[in-house]
């Protein structure tokens, strides 16, 4: 090296220096940390620039770093290939985004055209060679155009399918030319997709998943196939002309599910109420029903209100201060209505009065003395006896109670079904009055509540010294159709019963009234039926006073 070089060289080698040192300073000076920190890809940098700067060619440089950045994209597409393995048999790889993108053997991505003959193995078929799009001259437009107007003539494809003979059969049969060109000119992909999204919802809609659509639906990846193309295009051919017919389709949709309750929601015994009669009922029918239901409950709240009570009932109610107003009266008189042990006829009962019951009778000390569960417990006839039938929760227990004023004797509950025994109670030594269990809704088990009411028919068709049934109707809902099955026994064992409305401080004064006519006419007919109504509240006390001269005088002339 001769001095004149040499000289150069070092100039070049402080040149570099000074290169480096300015580094550290200048506004790179933030990028040169950061490259140092990062380590590899900085001190790099700073190595091509020596290099640069030395003039040492960095060929062999860029080499490495290329090999290296290939080997990094070649492990990344190794690794996205076993990612998106299931993706392969698409023809598709990633991208430099890595997006995953259909590409072709010789790396063009594909194109779907309409007028392909998919019936080859369809354009995800591995290893098939997409046809290249072919720019036609005019001339060959329009000789193309004149093509399909002849084919729309005379309804033949022409030239550009192939031969029927060459073609395999595809597995939902072939589309022809003219189906086509009803795709490429009606609206291409848009009607594509549009007719795709028709057949799935006709397919499902039917429940008939054919054959061919069974297996598009289990190969997910051929249900971009040619065969869903010619089929959703039939369909979407069949569905314009038959639009009248969606009626039809819509009669084959699959049922629903017929809905299954449990009876009794501990049973074991798998009993179950199949309710779908309800679900296969015409809903018209169904509604019918109700408006008729609904006709007949207003046809019998309007014969109600038509009812005209007789003169003598409506002066029974009056002068008993009968009815839910007679309450609001007596209170706004100054009267105390609160009161834990009700009166007779609340106005009349001053103290005095109300520690004088009129009938002898019921002065006597009303005492418990047999519970019968079984019809063999009932204590031997030795008194007649009087008794309290009805449905549950009417007021039977509570109208004794109210009858001889001994409060918390007979118990009482707002609960039905307290009373689940036969109760004899005595009073004096000469008559006995019974309190019954009641029927209908009540707050027992099934088979519980069905023996009791057997005890009670058996009662009451059954025992000796039994003088009168009083049976208790809840003024405000009247005879129920048990309270009907009573009286037919009672009639048929000809034991006398007399009809008592309860809680008639619940109702208004005239509705007690039309209650009482009504049942006064329902059982003009009946033998063993003793009138009058009787109406009572065990509450305001009202009615109890008359109705207690009617048992005593039962008590009194009664012999066993
Ligand atoms: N407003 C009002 N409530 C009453 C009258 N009589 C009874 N009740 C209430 O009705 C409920 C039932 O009374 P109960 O005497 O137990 O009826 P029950 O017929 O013996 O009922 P069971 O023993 O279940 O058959 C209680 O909450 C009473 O307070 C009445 O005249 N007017
Ligand atoms: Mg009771």
């Amino acid at each position: 090296m001769s001095a004149e070089t040499s000289s150069k060289f070092n100039k070049l080698r402080k040149k570099v220096k000074l290169a480096i040192g300015r580094s550290s300073n200048s506004k790179d000076n933030a990028k040169t940390l950061k490259s140092k920190k990062k380590g590899f890809h900085g001190d790099k940098k700073v190595q091509t620039r020596v290099n640069d700067a030395v003039g040492i060619s960095y060929d062999d440089d860029k080499l490495n770093k290329r090999e290296k950045i290939g080997r990094r994209d070649m492990k990344l597409k190794t690794k996205d290939k076993q990612i998106h393995k299931g993706q392969e048999h698409y023809g598709g790889e990633l991208d430099g985004n890595r997006r995953f993108r259909l590409v072709n053997a010789d790396r063009k991505r594909k194109r779907v055209y309409a007028e392909q003959d998919n019936s080859k193995g369809g354009m995800f078929q591995k290893n098939v060679e997409t046809p290249k799009r072919k720019t036609l001259s005019r001339e060959g437009r329009n000789k193309l155009k004149d093509d399909i107007v002849e084919e729309k003539q005379t309804g033949k494809g022409k030239s550009r399918d192939l031969a029927p003979s060459k073609k395999k059969p595809s597995l939902t049969g072939e589309r022809n030319s003219w189906d086509n060109h009803l795709l490429d000119n009606n609206g291409g992909k848009k009607l594509r997709t549009k007719l795709k999204a028709v057949e799935k919802m006709e397919s499902v809609r039917n429940g008939l998943l054919n054959k061919d659509a069974k297996s598009r639906l289990g190969q997910n990846q051929n249900r971009h196939t040619a065969e869903s193309l010619e089929k959703s295009a039939r369909t979407k051919v069949r569905d314009k002309k038959t639009l009248d017919d969606d009626s039809a389709v819509q009669d084959d949709w699959p049922k629903r599910k017929k809905r299954v309750i449990r009876k009794y929601p501990h049973d074991i015994t798998n009993k179950r109420l199949d309710d779908h009669k309800l679900t296969d009922e015409n809903p018209k029918e169904k509604k019918e029903d109700l408006e008729q239901n609904d006709n007949v409950e207003r046809s019998k709240n309007a014969q109600f209100r038509a009812i005209q009570p007789s003169s003598s009932i409506l002066s029974f109610v009056d002068d008993n201060l009968l009815g839910r107003r007679r309450l609001i009266e007596l209170q706004r008189a100054g009267y105390n209505i609160e009161l834990s042990a009700p009166l007779d006829n609340i106005p009349f009962s001053t103290k005095p009065e109300r520690e004088r019951i009129e009938e002898n009778i019921f002065r006597n000390k009303l005492t418990f003395f047999a519970a019968a569960k079984i019809s063999s417990s009932f204590p031997p006839p030795e008194v007649p006896e009087i008794a309290f039938a009805g449905r549950s929760n009417v007021g039977k227990s509570s109208l004794l109670n109210a009858l001889t004023r001994q409060w918390g004797v007979v118990r009482t509950s707002d609960k039905p079904g307290l009373t689940q025994t036969i109760n004899f109670f005595k009073l004096g030594p000469k008559h006995s009055l019974v309190d019954l269990p009641g029927y209908g809704f009540a707050y027992a088990k099934e088979e519980v509540k069905e023996a009791w009411e057997e005890l009670v028919k058996e009662y009451v068709s059954t025992r000796v010294g039994l003088k009168r049934v009083c049976l208790l109707i809840d003024t405000k809902w009247g005879m129920k159709p048990r309270d009907h099955e009573l009286i037919d026994l009672m009639e048929r064992s000809q034991t006398k019963y007399q009809i008592v409305l309860t809680k008639t401080d619940l109702v208004f004064p005239i509705d007690v009234a039309r209650r009482a006519m009504q049942i006064e006419e329902s059982l003009k007919a009946k033998k063993s039926a003793v009138p009058p109504v009787m109406m009572v509240s065990a509450k305001s006390g009202a009615g109890i006073r008359n109705f207690r001269t009617l048992l005593a005088k039962v008590g009194r002339f009664a012999k066993l």
